[in-house]
């Protein structure tokens, strides 16, 4: 019975996922200690890190998180690769032919140069179809391995506890979207540049190198000494370029989290006039950006020139000296040929720098985004943990004390309560008492510091969250809706095309939702836009008591979740809420005592944690009309 159930189990690598039109994907949607069976029909590609420019001491360590990624995209690569060697194959063929067609023409005569001429032209024909092809499969390749990174992290990133997205340890919701977005765009073109470069440029390197060899060793020693003083210069570079692109990257992600910040506020910047201030708050960032962004363009064009400059000037300088020493004894063909050989290696020489370029570039991107699939768990499942199949609503704080991080005051402090099954409950307390808190413990959003929470005599941390979670169901304070249609928002447990409409329907109407929805353009078809945003605040309130009671769990917790209907509306979806949750559990978090009053039987007085005073004291002393007296029950 003991089942793992709330941890999503990472995605196999045998499983393919629709990719596009007549594309599946691979997935290797898992850290790399995953085992990757799939490759032992390519054992080759297991090998694909110790190709030599994969294992090279110049690659950091981060890259290695890329590999399984790569591994699983060992089909496209390999084609890509193919279609490269064949490229490389072409242009080895076309270039002794080339150097020998004028003497062709002049000493073979004209049908042999014209035949000569044609077979030239079908192979540069060749070499550019097999360059698409070798473009497109390497593309393929590297937008699968992000695309797979891409949900991975994702994954990841959805099962970290509620405090990496809340509190003083939460991370930006905007850094987080960058580097899901646009950083994994950057690792993509990495990665192409990688596969494009290395191995097709390494395979033309050797090529032309060997045809350098052939027709003059002594010419091709003195080549290749420019290439150790090369490569002192990358690295040094390199270095400076992955500082660099670092910092361009936070900058970024910082304007991405303020514009995830602000636009949704914009009501708020307008009624209070906040425009300027958020306009030279943008630019001020804007202007970071800019700084870190041009200084990373100057960096990434300065590199080129410098390879350029030193490989160029340093071997045509080493070839002319040592032509004018050897005095002719090369032939014109021979010393053509070797020109164009060393005219062809420098292409893959640069290549091979605007890599080296491209990989310090998206290092920084890699880092960023593998650390946030890096984590402990701080709310963590038992191995032993049961599915509660069923629950009654029997709800125990037993002396629990929380707080949301060391060094932070207690929130709770030795709280207990019992909330036993049918009884409806009002925890009513100041603004910051710790209401809320307690609904967060209750789902195990958070675990206390000390004390334990029992579900039907279970310590819920017995339990799989998913089945907890199934049991309890939260309005939250916030009406948070997301874009899409009236009944995916009502349906949001299930997936769009598993809705069952009839559920939908029911709950919309006994969330007093159902009129005004049928009045809406597409009824319950109809977009509600960015959050909800077409919708008045109260109409998002009873969209979200529908999604509730959709969910059919034993245990309703409202956090202030008819604040915004008008008391013709809240009448109704109250006596809804009779008639439905009469067997169950219901919890009722409220800041002041009207909005609970003859809604509950009980009310629950949290105690505040400032001045140390229970709530009963505070309302006592401000005379805020403390009228326990409607509540049937004792506090
Ligand atoms: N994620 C968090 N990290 C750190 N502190 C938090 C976090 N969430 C809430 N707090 C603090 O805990 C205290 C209790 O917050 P809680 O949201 O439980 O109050 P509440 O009683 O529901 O208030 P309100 O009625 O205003 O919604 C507040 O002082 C708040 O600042």
């Amino acid at each position: 019975m003991a089942q793992l159930l709330f941890r999503p189990p990472p995605i196999r690598p045998t499983s393919s996922i629709p990719f596009a039109k007549n594309l599946t994907i691979s997935s290797s949607i898992m850290p790399s200690s995953f085992p990757l069976p799939f490759l032992s029909s390519s054992s080759l590609f297991r090998l694909l890190p110790l190709v030599p420019p994969f294992h090279s001491p110049l690659l950091s360590s981060s890259f290695s998180q890329l590999k399984p990624y790569l591994q699983s995209e060992w089909e496209p690569i390999l084609k890509g690769w193919i279609c490269s060697a064949v490229s490389v194959f072409c242009l080895s063929v076309a270039v002794p032919k080339a150097g020998q067609l004028p003497s062709i023409l002049t000493t073979v005569g004209y049908d042999k140069a014209v035949s000569e001429g044609l077979t030239l032209a079908t192979l540069v024909c060749a070499r550019s179809a097999a360059n698409y092809l070798q473009h497109v499969f390497l593309w393929e390749a590297a937008l699968k391995a992000s695309f797979s990174i891409r949900t991975y992290v994702f994954g990841r990133v959805l099962e970290r506890d509620l405090g990496f997205f809340e509190g003083n340890r939460g991370m930006d919701a905007g850094d987080v979207a960058h580097r899901l977005t646009s950083e994994t765009s950057d690792v993509a073109d990495m990665l192409f540049s990688l596969l494009n470069t290395v191995v097709p440029n390494a395979l033309q390197f050797l090529v032309m190198s060997t045809q350098m060899v052939v027709l003059s060793p002594p010419l091709s020693l003195i080549s290749a000494m420019g290439i150790p003083c090369l490569l002192i210069v990358i690295g040094h570079l390199g270095e400076r370029l992955r500082g660099i692109s670092r910092r361009a990257q936070v900058t970024a992600a910082k304007l991405s989290s303020h514009l995830n910040e602000v636009l949704p506020l914009m009501l708020v910047v307008k009624a209070n006039n906040g425009e300027m201030n958020e306009h030279l708050h943008f630019q001020r960032l804007a202007c970071e950006d800019l700084i870190a962004r041009l200084e990373k363009k100057k960096m990434k064009a300065f590199i080129p020139q410098i390879v350029q400059f030193i490989y160029i000037g340093g071997v045509i300088a080493l070839c002319a000296g040592s032509l004018i020493a050897s005095k002719g004894s090369m032939d014109a063909s021979k010393f053509l040929s070797f020109t164009m050989s060393l005219a062809l290696l420098i292409g893959p020489v640069q290549g091979m720098g605007k890599a080296f370029n491209e990989l310090k570039e998206g290092e920084p991107a890699i880092e960023r985004l593998f650390d946030l699939a890096k984590f402990d768990y701080e709310v963590t499942e038992s191995p032993n943990a049961l599915d509660v199949c069923y629950a009654t609503g029997d709800i125990k704080f037993s002396d629990v004390t929380f707080r949301y991080g060391d060094n932070m005051p207690l929130i709770l402090n030795g709280l207990n309560l019992h909330i036993r099954s049918g009884e409806r409950v009002a925890l009513i307390g100041g603004s910051g008492g710790g209401k809320t808190t307690i609904v967060k413990l209750l789902l195990r959003l958070y675990d206390p510091l000390y004390g334990q929470i029992l579900l039907d005599n279970h310590n819920i941390q017995e339990a799989t969250l998913k089945s907890l979670r199934d049991h309890i169901v939260l309005v939250p304070q916030d009406t948070m809706l997301f874009s899409g249609t009236v009944s995916e928002n009502i349906g949001y447990k299930e997936a769009s095309d598993k809705l069952d409409m009839d559920c939908v329907e029911n709950a919309a109407k006994i969330s007093n939702a159902d009129e005004f929805i049928r009045e809406l353009p597409h009824g319950y078809q109809t977009s509600i836009g960015p959050r909800g945003s077409l919708l008045s605040g109260g109409q998002r309130q009873r969209i979200a008591i529908a999604r509730a009671l959709y969910q059919k769990s034993s245990i309703l917790v409202l956090d202030e979740a008819t604040s915004a209907l008008d008391n013709k509306s809240e009448l109704l979806v109250r006596e809804a809420l009779e008639r439905v949750m009469a067997d169950h559990t219901r919890y009722c978090v409220a800041r002041t005592l009207s909005k609970v009053q003859n809604k509950c039987r009980w009310f629950l007085v949290v105690k505040d944690r400032i001045k140390n005073k229970t709530l009963l004291d505070l309302f006592a002393e401000t005379g805020d009309g403390l009228a326990l007296g409607s509540g049937s029950g004792k506090p």
